[in-house]
């Protein structure tokens, strides 16, 4: 936008803002900071702050390439040749060379001599449970960002949407595609749950339910914290219909939107459910939770969130725009679950400081009477 068009800042701080915004935009300005020994170790930094910005959507497609490819599965602390890589990920060797230096550009491979060995971040790759299912969907979601504008003007018909079948709230299309967003929820779960688990306390608890929740990970790890504990598994038919028995688990199918919710429970988690709901459906899920717990009862709400007042990467830019591919849910910042929870009537409504807040965030809170 041309400064022509902007309005004219009022007050010392907008003036000193636009003051400041005017010499970082300026080419004379950022020519100078970047050769004045003061100014120049920050000019380099915001700079390749810039360009990562600007390249971002190749280092995400070089690591997809990565991941299609299995490197980091074979590829371990001793380093392999070109023509290796290329006879075992059937490509010419040009392109093996040109993924591999690619690769080692971002910290996935190293390179040692003519040959590449793994690099720290590919090994973290290999190590997170889940990633890799994660990384493969992001080829949908890819097409999906394609042309952003569309999309945010409701434009567009991502394909995302019906890659998640209860968006669709048809179960023609849920059943045959229901395995594999099963499997991604259950294995990007571990890291959900090891967060959530962290930064919550089951002593008092004597039977959790988890609602939407998929094929009972959360569950399977709570149980294994909590020796003494009962828990009930709910979620729609076609999901549950994948889940694992266990001792102390019950497994019971429906609809948050139609059925009742079990009672029983003294605390009812929701991980990773309300962000995929508009906020009519959250005020009648959290309105059918507060109805289900007995006083003294506790909600456990566990998802990534918006950074609110202080916009974040994950919450804000990531699950914002991922929310948006699948047409339906926002992420909300702690503060507004807050809100809906207070709205329920829920009270001692909590927010415990957080490890990984990328991966997710807590809010708690009971039913007091
Ligand atoms: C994003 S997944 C999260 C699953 C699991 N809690 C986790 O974190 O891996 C949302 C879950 O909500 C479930 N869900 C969506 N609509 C539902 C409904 N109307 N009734 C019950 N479960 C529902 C989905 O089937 C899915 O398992």
């Amino acid at each position: 936008m041309s400064s022509d068009l902007r309005p004219r800042p009022r007050g010392l701080r907008a003036r000193w803002q636009a003051w400041r915004l005017d010499r970082i935009a300026s080419p004379s300005f950022q020519s100078w900071a970047a050769g004045h020994w003061a100014t120049r170790r920050r000019a380099r930094r915001e700079a390749e702050r810039l360009h990562d910005l600007v390249a971002g959507f190749v280092y995400s497609q070089v690591l997809l390439a990565c991941v299609e490819l299995d490197l980091f599965s074979w590829i371990g602390p001793r380093a392999v040749s070109i023509s290796e890589i290329a006879a075992r990920a059937d490509l010419p060797e040009g392109s093996a060379r040109r993924l591999a230096q690619a690769a080692a550009s971002l910290d996935l491979l190293r390179r040692e001599g003519e040959g590449y060995r793994l690099g720290d971040l590919g090994a973290a790759v290999a190590g997170v449970p889940g990633l890799g299912d994660m990384i493969r969907h992001h080829a949908l979601f890819y097409r999906d960002l394609a042309d952003p504008v569309a999309l945010l003007r409701g434009e567009a018909e991502p394909e995302l949407a019906q890659f998640w079948p209860y968006v669709m709230g048809d179960a023609e299309v849920a059943a045959p595609v229901a395995g594999i967003y099963s499997r991604l929820m259950a294995s990007s779960q571990a890291l959900v749950s090891e967060e959530t688990l962290r930064a919550i306390d089951l002593k008092d608890v004597r039977h959790l339910m988890d609602v939407g929740g998929g094929t009972g990970a959360f569950l399977r790890a709570a149980l294994a914290e909590a020796p003494g504990m009962e828990a009930t598994l709910f979620d729609l038919p076609d999901v549950v219909a994948r889940a694992e028995a266990a001792p102390r688990l019950q497994v019971v199918p429906g609809s948050f939107r139609t059925d009742a919710l079990p009672e029983g429970a003294d605390a009812i988690s929701l991980v990773r459910v309300l962000y995929d709901h508009d906020d009519d459906a959250v005020r009648a899920l959290l309105a059918k939770v507060f109805a289900t717990l007995p006083a003294g009862g506790r909600i456990i709400i566990s998802e990534p969130m918006s950074g609110g007042a202080r916009p974040e990467r994950a919450g804000d830019a990531y699950f914002g725009f991922y929310t948006l591919a699948m047409t339906t849910g926002r992420p909300r910042s702690p503060a507004e679950h807050a809100a809906f929870l207070r709205e329920a009537g829920f009270a001692d409504i909590r927010t415990p400081r957080m490890g990984r807040p990328f991966i997710t965030q807590v809010v708690t809170a009971r039913r007091q009477s």
